[in-house]
Order: structure tokens, then C-alpha cells, then sequence
């Protein structure tokens, strides 16, 4: 689908979607519970479908809507036979999370995925496989794994994803003895291990983390089931965000402010580029500065950011924005430093692209009046839409479907809070 955006601004009340990172991790600790689990405000983005799929694989019950879920019978799985291929979409978290899961409960277990996700790094897991024994093979986008997970120490990186790190958390403390999670390197992102930290604990389930590198669990645990609501997203309340700061006038409500998600520290990032708080009154716009200003972002521990901030930085007059440490940015749905700067740069900012970070030279407006992919990236094509409001001339974003991978009702919202927006399906 294309979707032609003639610029606009947005005005009106917004209520981001359900976190797909905090529904994943309910959906499969009630897929590994003693019971029943009523699960509220479940969004069925594409990714989401994925863990429900998969956790069917896996032999739980969950409703079509994924908010009736029952893990009984899985703990006691442990003899079945080989599970058909869990196919994760385009799901990282999907993917990382459960081929840990699937060697405790099962022994083995196969995946596939779509878009990029079977190219995307596991060599991570695949040290630890060697070390302990593991078989594993990856042909025609098929990942087969077999071995039994055994408790001890699992020393791993984690500085490549931080979904290696959450897949163990979840796996091990359904080992018959207790286990040790040992980090080689800094942990990267760790507002997501905060949040798995903050789900297994909702079900019971200890784990003793230092702070730094070493995580203790508990073996022959059991995940007790519990009915909860999923709170809202600020990784695509970000895209809000970023439109408000570029003077429209929304009200994004049903944000937990007291939440583990990392990425609520576009707060943090929103303050230093608008030089003002979140929270501001109807009508205001940011104001203008005098000279030029840098200001340098850290986005270790917040990746899925970049798309709404640079977006912002880009369209932050007399600012020049450095977004840094930021690689792992290349191993996403896309290879987002390349394709934030290709959108954006299309679209006429001044963005320049380095190995691990990002300068981005701030404008009142950009000139757009051209056609910019959605490189089958969910942020990418969110970004171009939010930039398109400062743009001179319309813009085109081809492959526009694929934010359907974690916010379903973008374009609906978009065009609800007054976006002019027409789409058009694109010829075969
Ligand atoms: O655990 C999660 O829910 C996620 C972790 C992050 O990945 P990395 O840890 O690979 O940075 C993030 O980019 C992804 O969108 C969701
Ligand atoms: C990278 C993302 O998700 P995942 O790693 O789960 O595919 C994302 O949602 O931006």
C-alpha cells in the first residue's frame, strides 16, 4: 500500500497502543503458567500474532484474541514430540525469545521467519550451543535446535541483543537446578531486562540480578497464572512525541509515567531538543533559538527511539542532533541508521551517517515532494509520516502496511487526528 501524505499538522487526544515488548513477555508467561490468564488490552499487531502462534506451537491454549490464555499442560511437556515449525513472522523478540523456551520444554524446536528476521543475528545463542552441546542448524530459513538445556552457568554478551538475555531469563527457571547468567560485555538496552525482570515477577517467578553482570535463577520454578493489562507503549508513543514537538497539538494519554519501559526516556530526549518538558500547554510551540546548539543522545539503551527522535532532530531548527552508540541499529527490521538517513535525507534534512551514530543538522522545514520507501520497516514508515507533517510538498510512503508489525491503526489514528492522508494500493 502507498500512502501520500499532503503536510498538515495533527491536532487531538491520542492513546499510544498496548507495549508490544511488555505483551509478548505476559503472553508467554502465561503460556508457561499453572492456570488460566486473563490478559486485557492485548493489540494484535503482527508481532504479537506471532508469540500467540507460536505459544500455541508450543501446546498452550490462547484465545483468537489473545486475551484468554492457558498454560497448564506445558510444564509437563517435556517428552512430546518435535513441535512443527514456530514461524515468528518478522519477530525478533519472538524468535530470541523462544528457542530457549523450546529447548527446556521440548529439547528441540524449529523456526522460521520472514523479511529479514532469519538473517539477523544469533551467534550469541549459537556460542552457548556449542559450549553446552546444542545441536543447531539454519537451512533455507529454517533454525533447528536440539538438546536439553541443562542448569549451570550461561556466560553470554550483552551488548548484541538484549533478547538473548530475556529468552535465557525465561528458559531457565524451568530447569531442575538452579543457573547463572553471566554478561561478557555491558548490557545494551536494559530497560527490555527490566521489563522481563518486572513480568516474571508478576508470575511468581525470582530471579536475583545484580545490577551489572550476573543474574541468578532459581531452577524448578513454576510461573503462577495471573490476569493482567497490558499498559500502554511508549516506543510508538514516541512518534507522538515527536509530532507534538514539531508544534502539533496532541494529548497522548494512557501512558503509565511510573513504567519500566526504557523507552521512556523520550521524555528525557524530547526535553533536550525542545528545551522544554513533555507536558505543555495546547497551543504552545517549542521555541525559536538563537546560533545553532548540539546536543548529544546516548541511544545504548533505547534503539527503537532513533526513528521518532531523529525525525524531531531533524526538523529541530539551529540544532544539530548526534545520536550515539548506536549499532545495533543496523540489525533491526531494516538496517535503521542507513534507512533513517536515506528517508530522511530524501525527504530533504541533512542527516549523515557514520558506523555507529547518527548527525543530524535540525531545519524548519524540509522541501519532501517525493516518493520514500518503507524499507518493510514498521519505524521507518512511522517516521517518514511524522516528518511529512513539516514538509513544503506531499509525501509518498510506499509499503506503508508494514506498521502493522507493531501499531496496527497507525494510518487510521493519523488520519483521525486530521492527517491528510490517501492510500492507494500499489500495482502487482
Ligand atoms: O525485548 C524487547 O522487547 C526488545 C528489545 C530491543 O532489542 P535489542 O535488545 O536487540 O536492542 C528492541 O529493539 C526491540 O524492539 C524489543
Ligand atoms: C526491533 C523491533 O522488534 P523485534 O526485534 O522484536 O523484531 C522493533 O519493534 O523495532
Amino acid at each position: 500500500m502507498n500512502v501520500t501524505i499532503t503536510p498538515k499538522k495533527l491536532a487531538g487526544a491520542i492513546t499510544p497502543p498496548p507495549s508490544k515488548s511488555q505483551a509478548h513477555r505476559l503472553i508467554i508467561a502465561a503460556a508457561l503458567s499453572d492456570g488460566f490468564c486473563h490478559l486485557s488490552n492485548v493489540s494484535l499487531s503482527e508481532d504479537i500474532q506471532a508469540t500467540l502462534r507460536c505459544m500455541r506451537t508450543l501446546d498452550a491454549d490462547a484465545s483468537a484474541d489473545g486475551t484468554v490464555i492457558r498454560g497448564a499442560d506445558l510444564v509437563d511437556g517435556h517428552e512430546d514430540p518435535a513441535p512443527t515449525v514456530m514461524d515468528c513472522g518478522e519477530s525478533g523478540s519472538t524468535l530470541r525469545f523462544l528457542i530457549p523456551v523450546a529447548l527446556a520444554l521440548k529439547g528441540k524446536g524449529s523456526f522460521t521467519g520472514h523479511g529479514r528476521l532469519m538473517e539477523r543475528p544469533q551467534e550469541p545463542y549459537f556460542e552457548l550451543f556449542r559450549e553446552k552441546g546444542i545441536a543447531w542448524s539454519l537451512e533455507e530459513s529454517v533454525l533447528t535446535v536440539e538438546g536439553r538445556l541443562t542448569p549451570g552457568i550461561y556466560a553470554i554478551r550483552g551488548d548484541v541483543s538484549s533478547q538473548f538475555i530475556t529468552g535465557l531469563l525465561y528458559a531457565l527457571p524451568l530447569l531442575d537446578g538452579d543457573s547463572e547468567i553471566h554478561l561478557t560485555t555491558e548490557l545494551e538496552s536494559r530497560g527490555y531486562v527490566d521489563m522481563t525482570l518486572d513480568a516474571l515477577e508478576r508470575f511468581g517467578v525470582e530471579v536475583e540480578y545484580d545490577g551489572a553482570r550476573t543474574f541468578r535463577v532459581k531452577g524448578n520454578q513454576i510461573y503462577r497464572h495471573q490476569d493482567l493489562t497490558i499498559e500502554g507503549d511508549w516506543s510508538n508513543a514516541a512518534f507522538w512525541f515527536a509530532a507534538a514537538g514539531m508544534g502539533c497539538e496532541l494529548d497522548i494519554q494512557g501512558l503509565n509515567p511510573l513504567s519500566c519501559q526504557g523507552d521512556m526516556r523520550i521524555a528525557a530526549h524530547y526535553a533536550a531538543l525542545c528545551g522544554e518538558e513533555l507536558v505543555r500547554e495546547a497551543g504552545e510551540t517549542p521555541a525559536a533559538r538563537e546560533g545553532r546548539r548540539t546536543v548529544e543522545l546516548d541511544m545504548s539503551q533505547c534503539p527503537d527511539l532513533v526513528p521518532p527522535v531523529a525525525a524531531l532532530a531533524a526538523l529541530t531548527p539551529g540544532c544539530d542532533t548526534h545520536l550515539v552508540n548506536a549499532a545495533r541499529l543496523r540489525i533491526k527490521e531494516s538496517d535503521r541508521l542507513a534507512t533513517v538517513t536515506d528517508v530522511l535525507n530524501a525527504l530533504g534534512a541533512q542527516v549523515e551517517e557514520y558506523p555507529d551514530s547518527l548527525i543530524i543538522h535540525g531545519r524548519a522545514s524540509l522541501a519532501g515532494g517525493v516518493t520514500v520507501s518503507g524499507h518493510n520497516d514498521h519505524r521507518i514508515a512511522m517516521m517518514a509520516a511524522i516528518a511529512a507533517i513539516r514538509c513544503e510538498a506531499p509525501v509518498t510512503i510506499t509499503g506503508a502496511e508494514c506498521v502493522k508489525k507493531s501499531y496496527p491503526n497507525f494510518w487510521e489514528e493519523y488520519a483521525r487526528l486530521g492527517g491528510a492522508i490517501r492510500r492507494e494500493e500499489e500495482a502487482v
